[in-house]
């Protein structure tokens, strides 16, 4: 039965090679930063380009969505005319979302014709964590469930890819190779190990889009003001050697269109065929991204389209220049020194009242669920109970003063969900288990990847109980571009791992993607950056690179 939200079929007859006017057609558009002049002021998604049925499963499953931002109508429309996309908007503003709409709305793929027709991915959307993928399903899924008539099933609509604790990655490949969905969710690194042990799986050359959210997160490229330095030349030498699976995967995907570029249009005639549209989002998208994206591998040309706002402009260490845009007003940073002494704010800390901040106010959780709703740790993990006892019979390799700075700020100033960052390298569950210890209600982030715990945290329009408030721990390397509504805190340790000592931009980057946490859309937030009496030099120099005062916590000395 056909449903009004199913999306209408684009059939392609497969043919090895497009005329060349098509392949012009995939990087036609002029260069166009985007204006936002609309002759028609845009005012619903419809007006954007969205189909209506579309559209009204938006509104009813996100009754907080009720207009596209600038940038996500300007988005929409270039998604629908196929141009390559370069994103780049403050942490929080809704890309990540608006491009999952843009893509949901594009016809959907499909070869040949009758009743041997066969259905494609269409859309193939990189993410750089399994937890990032999993909130776009939940998106989806959201979007799927209030579409009028019968919903399609999700897996029809949109799938992920990612590793999952055991889960052999190859166990979700049947369901892509039988039923491909109309958006794929992925980790680079997941579709090449799928695509090493089943180049068929799906095809990359058959895909109408390759999105790469938070890009600059995936490839890895090096400052292009250090290019004489020998230590320089080492670093190049092995990122060539070891690209690491986005790049690889984008060499594999674009290497016609690398070539196409790389040459003159006009005289390729037997030019290679079809090329993906090419998106990338991030709100940090430096000169070195696009240096490599531009003259190293000509992937994109100038006729690739820029949307653009509120963006740091920093341009290497020794031109730096904020933007006030960038971090956000609504958000409020503070760093506390732990020590054997105790926990003090920092020296050059203003009060809120000083620095004109108003008192940030949380708004009373609305809707409060029963605590039932919210999973047990073992319910998650069933080693749990297994882990705690070798952890209580081992030392605790987490520095306790910071952790206990940590749980002080917890219990006195958070309403219902707050996040702690560790670094990449720290274990998630030691540190859950020695908060529970001093009494915070700590769960890893393993939570988005259970379908309860998706529909607790990712609520739009819900905030989890109040009386007995969240920390959920995440290392620094999965949390990028996760968006979690009912958070309020953000707590930061172990800073010195991410100061990346030969790359500024890197460690900038870092903690304007872990602030971005909260603050978004405008709601207020704090972070709260706990350091060891060694690494207040550190988060000065952040601090004042990015132009923040940092607010004192009254509560400490
Ligand atoms: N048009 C809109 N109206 C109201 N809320 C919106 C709109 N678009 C997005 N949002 C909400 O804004 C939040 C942030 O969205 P999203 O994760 O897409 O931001 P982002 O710009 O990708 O952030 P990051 O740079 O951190 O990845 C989400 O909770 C989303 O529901």
């Amino acid at each position: 039965m056909k449903t009004s939200f199913s999306t209408p079929i684009l059939r392609r007859h497969w043919v090895r090679c497009l005329p060349l006017q098509n392949i012009r057609r995939i990087s036609q558009a002029a260069e166009e930063y985007a204006s936002y002049s609309h002759s028609k002021p845009v005012v619903t998604f419809e007006d954007a380009g969205l189909r209506p049925p579309l559209a009204k499963a938006i509104y009813t499953a996100f009754p907080n969505v009720k207009t596209p931002t600038e940038i996500q109508s300007t988005l929409i429309s270039n998604v629908m005319k196929g141009k390559d996309i370069i994103l780049q908007d403050e942490t929080g503003s809704g890309k990540s979302f608006g491009l999952i709409l843009a893509l949901l709305n594009k016809p959907r793929l499909a070869f040949g014709s009758g009743p041997r027709d066969r259905k494609a991915v269409t859309s193939l959307v990189l993410v750089p964590h399994r937890d990032l993928a999993f909130q776009m399903l939940h998106w989806i899924e959201l979007i799927v469930r209030a579409s009028a008539g019968t919903p399609p099933p999700l897996s029809s609509i949109a799938q992920v890819l990612v590793r999952e604790g055991d889960r052999h990655l190859t166990e979700g490949l049947p369901l892509v190779r039988t039923h491909p969905p109309h958006i794929l969710i992925a980790t680079p690194a997941s579709v090449m190990e799928v695509l090493r042990e089943d180049p068929d799986a799906f095809r990359l050359k058959e895909l109408s889009t390759v999105a790469l959210d938070e890009v600059d997160y995936m490839i890895e490229t090096l400052p292009l003001n250090s290019s004489n330095n020998r230590r320089h030349q080492q670093k190049i030498q092995a990122l060539e050697k070891h690209p690491g699976p986005a790049r690889a995967l984008l060499a594999e995907i674009y290497k016609d269109r690398a070539k196409l570029n790389a040459g003159s249009r006009e005289v390729m005639v037997d030019a290679p065929s079809h090329s993906p549209q090419l998106i990338m989002s991030s709100a940090t998208i430096r000169r070195q991204l696009k240096h490599f994206f531009f003259s190293e591998k000509q992937y994109l040309n100038r006729e690739v389209v820029k949307i653009r706002r509120a963006v740091m402009r920093l341009h290497g260490q020794n031109e730096l220049m904020t933007d006030q845009l960038a971090m956000h007003s609504v958000v409020s940073h503070h760093v506390l020194v732990a020590s054997d002494d105790g926990i003090v704010n920092l020296p050059s800390a203003v009060t809120a009242e000083d620095q004109g901040i108003p008192r940030l106010s949380f708004e009373e959780p609305k809707n409060v669920e029963p605590l039932e709703t919210f999973p047990t740790l073992s319910d998650i993990d069933p080693a749990v109970e297994t882990r705690s006892i070798e952890f209580s019979m081992t030392p605790s390799p987490l520095n306790q003063n910071s952790l206990e700075a940590v749980a002080a700020v917890f219990a006195l100033d958070v309403p219902s969900v707050a996040l702690l960052v560790i670094p990449s390298e720290t274990s998630v569950h030691r540190a859950v288990y020695d908060l529970r210890e001093m009494g915070v209600n700590a769960h890893g982030m393993d939570l988005l990847v259970q379908d309860r715990g998706r529909t607790y945290l990712l609520k739009a329009d819900a905030e989890p109980s109040k009386t007995n408030p969240t920390l959920l721990v995440c290392t620094s390397s999965s949390i990028r571009g996760v968006d979690l509504p009912a958070l309020t805190h953000v707590f930061i340790l172990g800073l010195e791992t991410l100061l990346a000592k030969d790359n500024w931009t890197l460690t900038l980057d870092t903690y304007i993607h872990l602030c971005g946490r909260v603050g978004r859309f405008k709601k207020h937030g704090k972070v709260i950056t706990v350091v060891e009496k060694k690494t207040v030099s550190g988060i000065e120099k952040i601090l004042s690179t990015l132009d923040i005062t940092p607010v004192r916590f009254n509560a400490f000395g």
